[in-house]
C-alpha cells in the first residue's frame, strides 16, 4: 500500500468510525461521468459563446491552410503575383481575426469558468441549507469548506474549459478529416486513424493516473480539515505542548501528498510520450502517401501542400485538448466531494404535502419518539413521550449523554425520528414547512454563534429592519444594553470572529436579545448558562426569566439550580424519560433527580 493510500485510509477510517460518508460510493469517476455532466446542467448555457469562438478559431486555421495552399499553388503555376493579392489580404484578415478571437475567447472562457464556480458554490450553499444542521453535525466542517472552495474551483475548469474544448476539438477534427477524405480517401483515413489514436491519448493518460488523482482529491480536503482543526485548537495544543508534534504530523502528511502530486505529473508525462509519437508517425505516413500521389500525378503540388498543412492542423485540436486535460483530471478528482454534497439526502426532508400555513399553538408533544444517530447504535432517545402546554416552562435534565440535546435537535427537526411523532400545535412537524417551523422557535444554546460584524448586525439577524429602539429594548430585556453601550463604539462595535471580543456571558446575553427580537412563541434554552461564571449566570437567568415569561419554554440544563422554577422537570437517563414532576416533588423521592442533586452537593 502506498503512503498516500495509507493517508486516505487513515482519513476514511477516522470518519467512518464517526459514521460519516467519505465519498458516498461515488467511486472512481469516468472522464464523462453522467452524474458529473448532469450536475453541470445549470452551467451549460454559459458555454455556447466559448464553443462558438473555439469553432471559429479552429475554422480560421483551416481557412489559413487553404489560403496558403492556394497562394503557393499560384506561385508554382507561374501566375502573376498581383492576382494573389486578394488571397494575401484574406490571409491577413484571417490571422488578424483569429488574434482577436483568441483574445476574446480567453476572456469569455475565463469569465464563464469563474461564473460557473460562483454558481456551483451558490448551489452547494443552497443545498447545505436544504440538508440543514443535522447533516452538518455529521460532517467535518473543514472538508465541506474545502469542497465548496477548491472543489468548485477544480470543476469550473472542467465545465468551463475542458468540456467546450472536447466539442471544439471533436468538430474541428471531424471537419479536417472530412476535407482530407474529399481530397484523398486513403490520406483521410490515415489522418483519421492518427487523430483517433491521438484522441485516445488523453483517455489513456487518465486511466493511468486517474486513481492517483482521486487519492489526492480525497486526501486533500481532509488534510485541509486537519489544518483548520489544528488552527482552531491552537490554544489546547499549546497548553499540552503538543503543537510541534501535531505540526510535524501535518508536515509529514503534506509532504506525502506533495510527493503523490509529483508522481501524478511524472506519470502524465510518461503516458504522454508514446502516443504523441503515434500522432507524429501518422502525420508522416499521410504526407508520404501524398508525395507518392503527386509523383503518380493524381495530386497537384498545391494539393500536396494543402494536405501537408491540413495534416498539421489535424494535430491542433488534439494538442488543444491536451492542454485542457489537466482541468478534467482535477475536476474529476474534485467531483466526488461535490457530488457528495449535491446527492446527500437531507436527514429531515421538506414535506411533500405540507399543512396549510396557519397560526400554530405553541404546544409540543413527543409521542413514543425513538432516534438513533446511526443504524445499529443504541438509541440516543428511546420511546420518549412528553407534552408541553402553551405558556409552560419545562426543564429537561439528566447526566451527560442522556439525550437532552438530541431532544432539542429533534424538536427543531435537524433529524427525523425513526419511530414516533413530534407534534407542534397538534401537527406532525414533518408536515410543517421548514421556514414556518423555524419561525416558531427562538433558540439560545451553549455555543452562541456571533458573526464577524457589529453588535447591531448580529442583533439584526433576528429581525432585519428592526428599529434602533427595538434593538435597544430587546437588549435591555436581555440585560445586555448596559455592557453594549459601554463598548468602545456601542452597538457599532465589531465583535470579532465568533464574537471573540466578548465574554461568554456577554455573548449569551446578545443571543437572548436576539431571541427577544425574534419573538418566536417557543423558547429553547440548551445549556444557556453552562459556560459562564456565577455572576453572569445569575444575569443570564434573570434575562431568561424575563424572556420566558409569556412563552412556552424548554430549558435543558446540567445545573439543577437553573431549573428549580420550571413547571415540570423531566429527568432523562440513557435516552429515556425516567422521572417527571416539580422540583419539590422530585427532590422528595429517592430517584435520579435526587441523585443528581446529591452530585451537585445540593442535597445531603
Ligand atoms: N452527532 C452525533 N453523532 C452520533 N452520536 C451522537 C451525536 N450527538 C450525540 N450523540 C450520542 O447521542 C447520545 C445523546 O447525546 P446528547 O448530546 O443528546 O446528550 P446530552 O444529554 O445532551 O449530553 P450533554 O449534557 O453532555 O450535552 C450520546 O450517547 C451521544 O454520544
Amino acid at each position: 500500500m502506498t503512503e498516500e493510500s495509507k493517508i486516505v485510509e487513515e482519513y476514511t477510517k477516522v470518519e467512518s468510525r464517526r459514521g460519516l460518508s467519505v465519498t458516498s460510493g461515488a467511486g472512481h469517476m469516468r472522464l464523462f461521468d453522467p452524474r458529473v455532466l448532469a450536475m453541470g446542467r445549470g452551467e451549460y448555457g454559459r458555454l455556447w459563446s466559448v464553443i462558438a469562438l473555439g469553432l471559429l478559431i479552429a475554422s480560421s486555421y483551416i481557412a489559413q491552410g487553404v489560403l496558403i495552399a492556394l497562394i503557393i499553388e499560384a506561385v508554382f503555376s507561374g501566375r502573376p503575383i498581383a492576382g494573389s493579392i486578394p488571397l494575401f489580404a484574406g490571409l491577413a484578415l484571417v490571422i488578424a481575426l483569429r488574434w482577436a478571437m483568441i483574445w476574446a475567447n480567453d476572456r469569455v472562457a475565463a469569465r464563464a469558468a469563474t461564473n460557473i464556480a460562483v454558481s456551483l458554490r451558490r448551489r452547494m450553499y443552497r443545498k447545505l441549507y436544504e440538508l440543514g444542521p443535522g447533516w452538518m453535525l455529521t460532517q467535518k466542517s473543514g472538508v465541506v469548506q474545502a469542497t465548496i472552495v477548491d472543489g468548485a474551483e477544480a470543476l469550473q475548469n472542467y465545465y468551463g474549459r475542458f468540456l467546450p474544448q472536447v466539442i471544439v476539438s471533436s468538430l474541428a477534427g471531424l471537419s479536417i478529416m472530412a476535407i482530407l477524405l474529399y481530397v484523398d480517401v486513403i490520406i483521410g483515413l490515415v489522418v483519421g486513424a492518427m487523430m483517433v489514436a491521438s484522441l485516445l491519448q488523453p483517455l489513456a493518460i487518465y486511466r493511468g493516473v486517474g486513481s492517483g488523482i482521486r487519492v489526492w482529491f480525497v486526501a486533500m480536503p481532509r488534510l485541509f480539515a486537519e489544518y483548520v482543526d489544528n488552527i482552531q485548537g491552537i490554544v489546547t495544543l499549546k497548553s499540552f505542548n503538543a503543537s510541534e508534534r501535531h505540526g510535524e504530523q501535518l508536515y509529514r502528511k503534506t509532504n506525502t501528498l506533495y510527493d503523490a502530486e509529483i508522481g501524478i505529473l511524472k506519470d502524465e508525462v510518461l503516458w504522454g510520450v508514446p502516443l504523441g509519437l503515434i500522432a507524429a508517425i501518422g502525420g508522416t505516413v499521410a504526407i508520404v502517401i501524398g508525395a507518392l500521389r503527386m509523383d503518380a500525378g493524381s495530386l497537384s503540388a498545391g494539393g500536396l501542400l494543402f494536405v501537408l498543412l491540413l495534416v498539421r492542423e489535424a494535430l491542433r485540436p488534439v494538442a488543444d485538448l491536451r492542454q485542457t486535460i489537466h482541468f478534467s483530471f482535477a475536476g474529476m478528482g474534485a467531483a466526488e466531494g461535490v457530488l457528495d454534497i449535491f446527492e446527500a439526502v437531507p436527514p429531515a426532508p421538506a414535506p411533500a404535502d405540507p399543512v396549510a400555513p396557519k397560526k400554530l399553538e405553541p404546544a409540543i408533544v413527543f409521542e413514543g419518539v425513538t432516534f438513533r444517530y446511526r443504524e445499529g447504535d443504541a438509541p440516543a432517545v428511546d420511546n420518549l413521550s412528553f407534552a408541553v402546554q402553551p405558556g409552560e416552562k419545562v426543564a429537561i435534565v439528566g447526566r451527560s449523554g442522556s439525550g437532552k440535546t438530541t431532544v432539542t435537535s429533534l424538536l427543531l427537526r435537524f433529524f427525523d425520528p425513526q419511530e414516533g411523532v413530534i407534534r407542534l400545535g397538534g401537527e406532525d412537524i414533518r408536515r410543517i414547512r421548514p421556514e414556518h417551523l423555524r419561525a416558531m422557535y427562538s433558540v439560545v444554546s451553549q455555543d452562541t454563534y456571533l458573526f464577524h460584524g457589529t453588535v447591531r448586525d448580529n442583533l439584526l439577524l433576528a429581525k432585519p429592519g428592526a428599529s434602533r429602539e427595538d434593538l435597544e429594548s430587546a437588549a435591555r430585556t436581555a440585560l445586555a444594553h448596559e455592557f453594549i453601550a459601554a463598548l468602545p463604539r456601542g452597538y457599532d462595535t465589531v465583535v470579532g470572529e465568533r464574537g471573540v471580543k466578548l465574554s461568554g456571558g456577554e455573548r449569551q446575553r446578545i443571543a437572548i436579545a436576539r431571541a427577544v427580537l425574534k419573538g418566536a412563541p417557543v423558547l429553547v434554552l440548551d445549556e444557556a448558562t453552562s459556560s459562564v461564571d456565577v455572576a453572569n449566570e445569575s444575569l443570564i437567568r434573570e434575562a431568561v426569566d424575563r424572556v420566558s415569561r409569556d412563552r412556552t419554554t424548554i430549558v435543558i440544563s446540567h445545573r439543577l439550580s437553573a431549573v428549580r422554577d420550571a413547571d415540570r422537570i423531566y429527568v432523562m437517563e440513557k435516552g429515556r424519560m425516567v422521572e417527571s414532576g416539580s422540583h419539590t416533588d422530585l427532590s422528595r423521592c429517592n430517584g435520579n433527580y435526587h441523585a443528581l442533586l446529591m452530585a451537585e452537593g445540593e442535597c445531603v
